[in-house]
């Protein structure tokens, strides 16, 4: 049986102009390979500039690879096909406050996928955005609330709830818990597990905070520059990292991962 998802040979180079008569090739990402499977998360991690975001707009469609080829369930993802790719991977950010459209209700918010990218009418749309509120401990009257009306970690699950609608088997956390204060971040980590539990998800986690990959993740790939240095099961990588730049990174985070 195939993995959940297949990544071959994935890179990402960019052509800028440094001038009218010249250009420079910046390699985001050099050539990348790895699986994921349901009820598993890969932990992504590396400093500013490593390829982390490159890598995961690859995976959503957002930026076109230079070289390689996506299979998800075994069938590979067409680089320009948008709905096949929105269904099935979805992204949380950092920021929720700037990824929902504040002039939307909640309703309306949650309604916009299913809308764009179901056959549902109207009724079944509300009874699944209801269901969906409540999977991430929201209430059915949230729906017509606006997202100033929310907390940070209010929000963070009103993106949540957004990316689970359609029933997606792949979620990327784009250092989603980063903003979260501890014990909110602990909650959302608990919500996460459990609708990772429920729903067969595989979590790609990218996160400068080596504590939450430890808790959180079961494999991690580590970049340096846009080349993976190191990959391997989190706990044994953590316990005996291989590569220079994995062992200074742990050594940066020493306090963290001590406190957790
Ligand atoms: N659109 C672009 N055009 C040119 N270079 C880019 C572009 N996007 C990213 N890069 C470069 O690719 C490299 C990797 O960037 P990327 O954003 O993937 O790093 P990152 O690990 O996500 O960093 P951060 O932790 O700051 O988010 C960087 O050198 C960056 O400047």
């Amino acid at each position: 049986m195939s993995s959940l998802l297949q990544v071959y040979d994935l890179s990402k180079s960019y052509h800028v102009s440094q001038n009218i008569f010249s250009r420079k090739t910046i390699v985001a990402l050099e050539p990348v390979s790895f699986s994921l499977e349901a009820h598993q998360t890969l932990a992504i991690v590396g400093e500013i500039g490593s390829g982390k975001s490159t890598l995961a707009k690859l995976l959503v469609g957002a930026e076109t690879p230079s070289s390689g080829k996506i299979k998800l369930n075994g069938q590979t993802l067409q680089p320009g096909n948008f709905k096949q790719r929105c269904q099935h991977i979805r992204m949380i950010f950092q920021d929720s406050a700037t990824t929902l459209n504040p002039s939307l209700t909640i309703r309306q918010l949650l309604d916009e996928p299913l809308y764009l990218n179901t056959d549902l009418n109207e009724t079944e749309r509300s009874e699944l955005i209801t269901a969906t509120l409540k999977k991430v401990g929201l209430l059915a009257e949230h729906m017509n609330f606006y997202p100033h009306m929310f907390s940070g970690g209010q929000k963070q699950r009103i993106s949540l709830a957004r990316a689970i609608i359609l029933q997606p088997q792949i979620i990327i956390l784009d250092e989603a818990l980063a903003a979260l204060d501890p014990s909110l971040r602990s909650q959302m980590i608990n919500l996460l597990l459990d609708l990772q539990q429920q729903m067969g998800l595989g979590f790609i986690l990218i996160s400068h905070n080596l504590g939450i990959v430890r808790h959180f993740s079961d494999t991690m790939m580590v970049l340096c520059n846009g080349q993976m240095v190191e990959m391997g099961n989190t706990h044994e990588l953590l316990k005996a990292p291989k590569h220079k730049y994995t062992k200074k990174l742990i050594m940066s985070q020493r306090f963290q991962l001590a406190n957790k």
